[in-house]
């Protein structure tokens, strides 16, 4: 029988199957089933391989934008209401696997004993709350205190699907480092180099020559989509937000098709899924995983035992860089959620008021331990 390479990779919606027939990538889209793989590589039939492209819609036309819609479903929890006995024993299991971070937070010290800790923390649903409009998803002075506070004592990073400039315009701290597009736009640590004495903070921008792409792409999605009302495209840089959020639930169909429209004419691109938003990037493997290893690497800690990074974030895309932390058996995948998720993420906290508190706690605990080690 004829076997085939499947490339399974996690995405905001579910997993995203690459199928690679003859070193060619005939499809790369966004399904919810998911498929249990060891290494993100599985092998099956082509009859099976079929049957899962069929039932996942990425075959057919109307198949594949059913499986959009659904997807899109999936993403607004409202429309999942268990029973109260099922959803209590269901949240009961979940937290049993991924504790509060607050109630382990000693665990969680423990863990960093003799170690740098290095705080990555996601922004959207994380810093600041979820919002209809998404250019006014402010975070608190409270929460930026906070942030600013924990920068003192470990290095910071925020890592979002924003553009770069657009999240240092919500969270206005010099002193962290930001990776936006989803970590396509890295500004690191200072580093002074062999030709330029002065220091210098790190740039990477892995998907560059996307740029014109992406430009284009958002520009026809702008246009496309003007007729749905309630839709709005974001230009993230390196990557474009498409909204629903305000958009009919009637007019999701409508709204799915304007967009694969768009992306039939940009192979190189590819379509993942985040709270109410479908999200165009371009098909380079970077993430916010590979996003999160840059950092640890410019800062000095690049095959180290003595770090401990902990990773805080809300979203699907944050599941990479969770997936990293788990395969390194390094640091805390830690999830903002109020209901269960699959997860690679340890811990959880259920709101970005949780996060403040979690971050408040780790200032304190820092504080008094160098002053512990002062006084002896
Ligand atoms: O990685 P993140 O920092 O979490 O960014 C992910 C996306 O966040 C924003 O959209 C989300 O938040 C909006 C404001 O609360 C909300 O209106 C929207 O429904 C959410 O999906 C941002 O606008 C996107 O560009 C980011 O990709």
């Amino acid at each position: 029988m004829t076997k085939q390479n499947v490339l399974v990779s996690e995405t905001k919606s579910g997993l995203a199957i690459t199928v690679a027939v003859s070193n060619t990538s005939l499809f790369s889209s966004a399904v919810q089933k998911p498929l249990t793989t060891q290494g993100g590589y599985i092998t099956i039939s082509r009859s099976k391989l079929l049957k899962t492209l069929e039932t996942s819609g990425v075959v057919t036309g109307t198949g594949r934008i059913n499986a959009w819609v659904d997807s899109m479903r999936a993403s607004s929890p409202t429309h999942v209401r268990p029973t109260p006995s099922l959803k209590n024993k269901e949240e009961g299991s979940w937290i049993l696997k991924h504790p509060s971070a607050l109630n382990m937070f000693e665990d969680i010290t423990n863990a960093s004993k003799g170690k740098q800790i290095v705080m990555f923390l996601d922004y959207d649903g994380t810093l600041s709350p979820i919002v209809d409009d998404p250019d006014r998803a402010f975070m608190s002075e409270s929460m930026r205190r906070a942030v600013r506070n924990a920068a003192r004592y470990f290095p910071t990073a925020i890592v979002s699907g924003r553009c770069r400039d657009k999240v240092y315009s919500f969270v206005r701290l010099a002193e962290l480092y930001y990776a936006g597009s989803h970590g396509m736009d890295i500004k690191g640590p200072t580093k002074s180099s062999k030709n330029n004495k002065r220091k210098q903070p790190v740039m990477f921008q892995p998907a560059s020559e996307f740029l014109p792409m992406i430009d284009e792409v958002y520009k026809a999605l702008l246009e496309k989509t003007k007729s749905v009302p309630g839709a709005k495209v974001e230009n993230n840089r390196f990557c474009v937000s498409v909204h629903f959020r305000c958009v009919d639930e009637k007019s999701w169909t409508t709204l799915a098709e304007q967009v694969r429209t768009v992306l039939k004419e940009y192979p190189k691109l590819r379509l993942t899924q985040g709270r109410k938003v479908l999200e165009i990037r371009p098909t380079i493997k970077w993430d916010k995983g590979k996003a999160l290893e840059f950092l640890l690497e410019s800062l000095g800690f690049a095959n180290q035992n003595n770090v401990l990074p902990l990773y805080i974030g809300d979203d699907r895309t944050d599941e990479d860089a969770f997936k990293v932390l788990r395969d390194r058996g390094q640091g805390f995948g830690i999830l903002v959620s109020k209901s269960p998720k699959d997860t690679n993420a340890s811990y959880s906290l259920q709101e970005p008021a949780e996060v403040m508190d979690f971050l408040h706690r780790l200032v304190e605990w820092k504080r008094l331990s160098l002053r512990g080690h002062s006084r002896v």
